[in-house]
């Protein structure tokens, strides 16, 4: 790897750092580019339509500042703007934003795109750093500051003369992290200068990671250090516009909030140029499970991301923050268990405080957020595979069927179980599951059948049990006695040769039914036996007979 070819970016040295004990209280401005970087990088940029579904979901999500095109630099973005503008399709909250180049046609385009307006911000950029300056502009420090300046100046004076309501005003330093912070402020004042920002006329100051080219802890000294040098500092709204190059573009944001920024923009699921803008979806989350207002409605991420998908045309992926179809779901044995204890440790606390699970402060392990409070079901909280383990098991078979199976019972399935996944090397479903369990426990066996059988208490305490029974192929009437139905119907075997006793039994409700389970040893051998029916004795006689069936299962 010729890592020779790369230096790292060099960091600001300010040692008087504030940023790391700050923590964010309340959430930003948002501003959503996605109908502007989103769409610039998209194969095949948004059509009309897409752009009017994008921008519908945006205002409903509660974005109050959307970037909604690049009107100078494609029709469709022009038209689009001009369709907001004359069918009124903005609502009075929101106000919608546009970008521009600093060159004087592209910006006088711009401000006819959004002629009639009722609030605008046309958003000039011009790039800073070094390299650009050298690359791309072919200028010096001053040629770069002239091209901001002249920019600014026609803008401001395309915005007095706007009719019909009021243009705000953003300008970007573009690759401003890659920018020597003494000329990224310099350009900014330069900037100020002209558009003269008050506290009823502010500007908004604009500092983007255009490529992410550091670690986090770097972008938030540069923007704790424009935040602290930079003048007028009440009339400018500090902006952040971070990239994700190095993975890092969440992390970079949360830390330049601490570090002063008042703004965010970024895109949903992360869309954007290369590796994408921000994602605000995950930074809305990431408040949201702090418990602070993300002043965002995210509660149906599945619709959210849907609309998403539809007009980018990218999939989100399933192990995305919040979103993917995978983040709240374990397969991990170790993982399930801790999952179905902590629902069931809820439940238990709810109860107790005469609430609703739902009222009471989420505590479950592995699991960041309530998978509910963002419109997800439980039902794929815990799926089955080979590295599941009973606990997963139990809480799949439950939910599907109601049967809460003792400890040890949970384990004697939990390898049937396995053994299939493995033995398929596939996910093992809940009906799969139900449908194992059914056949493992709950069939007629082959060995032993019950035609019909009566109980009743016998002198002195103790059960008795006649049945007619269908054992190892012979039909014979048995009787026994013992301290339940289940004891007495194993020891009622004993007539037919066979040697059975209860070691453990457990009765459940469920729904009309019984549940008996009953771990019986059969000649020597432990093993569960499991009966349903309406008669809670009829259960208890099945739940034997199960056991012995699959003793016979096993010696086939
Ligand atoms: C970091 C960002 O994401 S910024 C937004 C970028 N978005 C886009 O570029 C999408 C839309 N862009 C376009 O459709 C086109 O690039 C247009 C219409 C803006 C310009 O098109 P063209 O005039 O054909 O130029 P081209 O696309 O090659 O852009 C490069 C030119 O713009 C100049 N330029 C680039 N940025 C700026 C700027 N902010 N201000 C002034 N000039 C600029 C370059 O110096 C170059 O000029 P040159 O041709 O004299 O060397
Ligand atoms: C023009 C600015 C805001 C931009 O898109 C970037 O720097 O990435």
């Amino acid at each position: 790897m010729p890592f020779h070819r790369y230096s790292a970016a060099p960091a600001l040295e300010l040692p008087d750092r504030t940023w790391p004990d700050r923590p964010i209280v309340r959430a930003p401005l948002w501003c959503s580019v996605d109908l502007r970087d989103g769409n610039q990088a998209l194969a095949e940029p948004m059509d009309l339509p897409r752009k009017h579904k994008m921008f519908a979901l945006l205002c409903r999500m509660g974005f109050k500042q959307i970037e909604v095109g690049f009107p100078a630099a494609s029709q469709i973005d022009f038209d689009f703007v001009r369709e907001l503008v004359e069918l009124d399709l903005v609502p009075d909250d929101v106000t919608i934003q546009v970008i521009t180049q600093a060159r004087a046609e592209l910006i006088e385009r711009t401000f006819e795109a959004v002629d009639g307006a009722r609030q605008a911000i046309v958003h000039l950029y011009n790039s800073t750093s070094p390299l650009q300056r050298r690359v791309v502009f072919d200028i010096d420090r001053a040629g770069a500051i002239d091209l901001a300046v002249s920019g600014t100046r026609l803008c401001t004076k395309l915005a007095e003369d706007h009719r019909g309501g009021v243009v705000s005003f953003e300008y970007t330093a573009e690759s401003f992290s890659s920018t020597e912070p003494d000329f990224a402020l310099e350009i900014c004042e330069a900037v100020m200068t002209v558009w003269q920002p008050a506290p009823d006329r502010p500007i908004i100051v604009n500092l983007p990671a255009t490529v992410e080219c550091a670690p986090p802890n770097v972008f938030a000294d540069q923007i704790e250090w424009m935040h602290r040098n930079l003048s007028h500092r009440e009339s400018v709204c500090l902006s952040v516009h971070p990239h994700n190059d190095r993975g890092s573009g969440i992390a970079a944001a949360e830390l330049a909030v601490m570090a002063g920024a008042d703004r965010v923009e970024g895109c949903l699921f992360g869309n954007g140029e290369r590796t994408g803008n921000v994602c605000l979806v995950t930074l809305g989350m990431n408040l949201f499970a702090q418990g602070i207002d993300p002043m965002l409605d995210l509660s149906d991420l599945g619709a959210i991301r849907q609309v998403a998908e539809e007009c980018t045309r990218i999939p989100v992926h399933p192990r995305h923050p919040y979103a993917g179809d995978l983040v709240y779901t374990a397969f991990s044995g170790s993982h399930q268990d801790a999952i179905k204890k902590g629902f069931e440790s809820m439940e238990r606390e709810a109860a107790r405080l005469g609430r609703s699970p739902r009222q009471v402060p989420w505590a479950v392990p592995y699991l960041p957020i309530d998978p509910a409070d963002v419109g997800r079901t439980y039902e794929a909280v815990i799926r089955v595979n080979s590295q599941s383990g009973k606990g997963g098991t139990a809480y799949l078979l439950q939910s599907r069927s109601g049967l809460a199976l003792p400890r040890r019972l949970q384990v004697e399935f939990a390898r049937t179980v396995q053994r299939y996944s493995e033995s398929h090397s596939a996910e093992v479903d809940t009906e799969r599951i139900w449908e194992l369990f059914g056949s493992e426990y709950l069939r007629p066996g082959s060995r032993l059948t019950v035609a019909e059988h009566t109980s009743r208490p016998a002198a002195g305490g103790p059960v008795e049990v006649t049945a007619l029974v269908s054992l190892d192929g012979g039909e014979l009437r048995v009787s026994g006695s013992g301290p339940d139905v289940a004891a007495a119907f194993a020891a009622s075997l004993a007539a037919g040769g066979l040697a059975v006793r209860t070691s453990h039994l457990e009765e459940q409700v469920v729904g009309e039914d019984t549940a008996v389970y009953a771990e019986c040893v059969v000649g020597g051998e432990t093993l569960w036996g499991v009966g349903l029916a309406a008669d809670p004795a009829r259960a208890a006689v099945l739940a034997v007979a199960s056991a012995v069936n699959r003793t016979s299962a096993q010696a086939v």
